[in-house]
């Protein structure tokens, strides 16, 4: 008998140099062994020392996307990653209402770690308001959690007060990850807030490295294509920590500076 896989989605933006984005997103899937597809919002212009240009897709033509996928596809779970803009995020939540697509993992993907903005400033609000409330799981970065909590959170219990902020706001767990800044700390920990209201430690070791493009695209990556073999959150969460943890600690020579992480380790390292 034929068999049926399980259908993951990316609705991302494409990074050129194949280290983030919607590229790394599917090697992510390919590792974890669903079928992986992609909905594109945007595409930059990008290497390993930085962005130096952007688009965004027609808004009518990411509409399509969502409407032939949904003819054709039965859709397990899926992940947003570079949303852009207002226009963008709007046209995001009207299709994740309109279909059922499965689990919905959201990366609030604002800016790179090198600094290039990736969605507009006046797009915070719309975020919060349109998508949070339709998130399995959200998933910020240290800075992403200021910015969309306006707290400043530095302490253990900071941390949860504003994981518990972004719950209140419509997002049913939140993944809190943690710094890795200070290159004298000796573990990278990220915090969950899940459905049940208990908080639960995700730690490895940290690596002082500066080739970690993409980490954040492909922890959520693999959340999703966790979430759509119907795993739960935690054990989607811990497939997650310990395959972005493995694709770092498995250096590959690709560009100059900030490269990227190593899916095929990975994929061998990760039970
Ligand atoms: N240097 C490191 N050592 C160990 N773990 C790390 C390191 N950097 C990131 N991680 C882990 O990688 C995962 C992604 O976190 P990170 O904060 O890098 O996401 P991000 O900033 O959103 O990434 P992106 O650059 O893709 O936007 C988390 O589980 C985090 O703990
Ligand atoms: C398109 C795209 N999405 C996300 C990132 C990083 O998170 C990137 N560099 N490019």
């Amino acid at each position: 008998m034929m068999k049926k896989e399980i259908i993951t989605l990316t609705i991302a933006g494409n990074d050129s140099d194949g280290s983030a984005g919607m590229t790394a997103d599917l090697h992510s899937f390919y590792a974890r062994q669903v079928y992986g597809m992609g909905l594109l919002t945007a595409a930059v212009a990008g290497n390993t020392t930085g962005i130096y240009a952007q688009e965004v897709m027609p808004v009518s033509f990411i509409q399509k996307q969502f409407d032939v996928l949904n003819d054709d596809f039965k859709i397990a779970a899926l992940k947003t990653g570079m949303l852009a803009n207002k226009e963008v995020i709007a046209c995001v939540a009207a299709n994740l209402r309109k279909y059922d697509m499965g689990k919905i993992v959201l990366d609030p993907v604002i800016m790179t770690k090198h600094g290039d903005t990736l969605l507009d400033d006046d797009a915070y609000q719309a975020f919060l308001d349109d998508l949070m409330p339709l998130a399995d799981i959200i998933t910020p970065n240290f800075y992403e959690q200021q910015k969309l909590t306006g707290m400043q959170l530095d302490t253990k219990e900071e941390i949860h007060r504003g994981a518990e902020k972004l719950q209140k706001m419509g997002a049913k767990n939140v993944l809190m990850k943690g710094r890795h800044d200070n290159a004298a700390q000796s573990e990278v920990t990220d915090i969950l807030l899940a459905e049940d209201g208990q908080f639960y430690e995700f730690t490895k070791p940290f690596i002082n490295t500066e080739r970690i493009n993409g980490t954040g695209d492909t922890l959520s990556a693999v959340i999703a294509a966790e979430l759509a073999k119907g795993r739960s959150i935690i054990a989607s969460v811990q497939t997650a920590k310990d395959f972005t943890y493995e694709a770092i600690a498995h250096p590959i020579e690709v560009g100059s500076k900030y490269g990227p992480i190593n899916h095929f380790a990975a994929q061998e390292d990760t039970k």
